[in-house]
């Protein structure tokens, strides 16, 4: 529904506040990160024509079509009693990143009463929306290249989001609804470090309890090791074509990771794969491959599971298996083998 982004701020609760916020909320300026030729005010933003596009963990999002063309994404940050000094640290720490399979943060506001983060917006939709969006019906499936070059992007901005800030980033969200595509088509990582600023006390909605790692579950602290098992689940959906929980048609809500396990046990390897894939010859190794990186990346225990920067090794080499480019210069790609997952027992008929 298009809504002005001001009516839409101050709708509900704010209601009776309206005059306090809009007076206050022109004091505090729309804080700009190096490298961003957008040019407009928070004037501008509240001035645009604004779509809800979904109420996530931290907040609600909302795509902005700015009076000069540019549309842009705001979030617009839950109530929080986070202080402005450390918001403001994470801000700089995550605005600063550059990254091609990063989603760069281009500018954020706070106030007392309102905290906003300004993204590029991205049209094509998040892997969640292309994976999942119109099932069984007539669609264009996700190939298995593009599917591919998701993984390989989103575990290179996770990386790299990992070695950033002196080693200490934590994405604290992976999941399918935060990677896009970039403009070439490699995945690119959204959202990240809202959990150190805002770590959700309720218990986490279905759609992201899938990828919270074991751990997460009990201590509510997200580390670089849960960043890798939340990977290690957008892996196993995009090879699955399943969300990381869904339901088998009773009442019973099954998890990914489970249900891969189980079916790997128990029956041919092959039967866990996405039948959208199965069209596409000659990837069978590579699906086979990326499973077992999956696999590892999902390890019960966080000090099992590798770490970032080897993930994209391993993810990168699944690519040569079909190009037939040499691996890179004498790479250390750790192999890893899951039981019951060599190579021998997936025969996709
Ligand atoms: N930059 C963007 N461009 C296009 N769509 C976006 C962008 N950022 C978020 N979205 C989409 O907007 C919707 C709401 O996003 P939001 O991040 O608020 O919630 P979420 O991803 O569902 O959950 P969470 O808050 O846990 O990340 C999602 O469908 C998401 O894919």
């Amino acid at each position: 529904m298009e809504m002005g982004f001001l009516q839409s701020l101050i709708r509900k609760k704010y209601l009776k506040r309206k005059r306090l916020l809009e007076a206050k909320i022109r004091v505090s300026r729309l804080v700009f990160f190096e490298g961003c030729n957008l040019a407009f005010d928070l004037e501008d933003l509240l001035r645009a024509s604004a779509e809800v596009l979904g109420k996530g963990t931290f907040g609600t999002t909302y795509k902005a079509a700015l009076e000069d063309a540019n549309t842009v994404v705001v979030k617009r940050l839950k109530e929080t009693t986070v202080a402005r000094r450390e918001f403001e640290q994470q801000m700089e720490a995550v605005g600063n990143i550059r990254h091609e399979n990063v989603t760069a943060l281009r500018a954020y506001y706070y106030s007392k009463e309102e905290k906003l983060m300004v993204y590029d917006y991205y049209d094509h939709g998040s892997v969640s929306a292309m994976l999942h969006t119109k099932r069984g019906e007539d669609r264009t499936p996700l190939d298995w290249e593009t599917r591919l070059g998701i993984a390989i992007g989103a575990a290179r901005g996770i990386a790299h989001i990992h070695k950033s800030n002196g080693g200490k980033l934590v994405h604290g969200n992976i999941k399918a609804s935060n990677i896009f595509l970039n403009s070439q088509r490699y995945g690119c990582v959204s959202d990240l470090g809202l959990t150190t600023l805002m770590s959700p006390m309720a218990p986490p909605v279905m759609r992201t309890a899938g990828y919270r790692a074991p751990e997460v579950t009990d201590t509510r602290k997200a580390s670089q090791a849960s960043d890798v098992y939340g990977f290690g689940v957008l892996l196993l959906e995009l090879l699955t074509g399943k969300s990381p929980t869904h339901a088998t048609g009773g009442d019973e809500v099954v998890h990914l990771v489970r249900w891969v396990h189980s079916v790997v046990r128990e029956e041919w390897t092959a039967e866990v794969f996405d039948v959208e894939l199965l069209r596409y010859p000659n990837i069978e190794e590579e699906m086979v491959e990326m499973l077992q990186i999956g696999m590892a990346c999902v390890a019960r225990i966080p000090d099992q599971r590798p770490k970032m920067v080897d993930v994209v090794r391993m993810v990168e080499g699944v690519k040569r298996i079909n190009t037939g480019r040499p691996s890179s210069e004498g790479s250390t790609t750790p192999t890893v083998t899951p039981p019951g997952l060599e190579i021998g027992s997936s025969s996709v008929s």
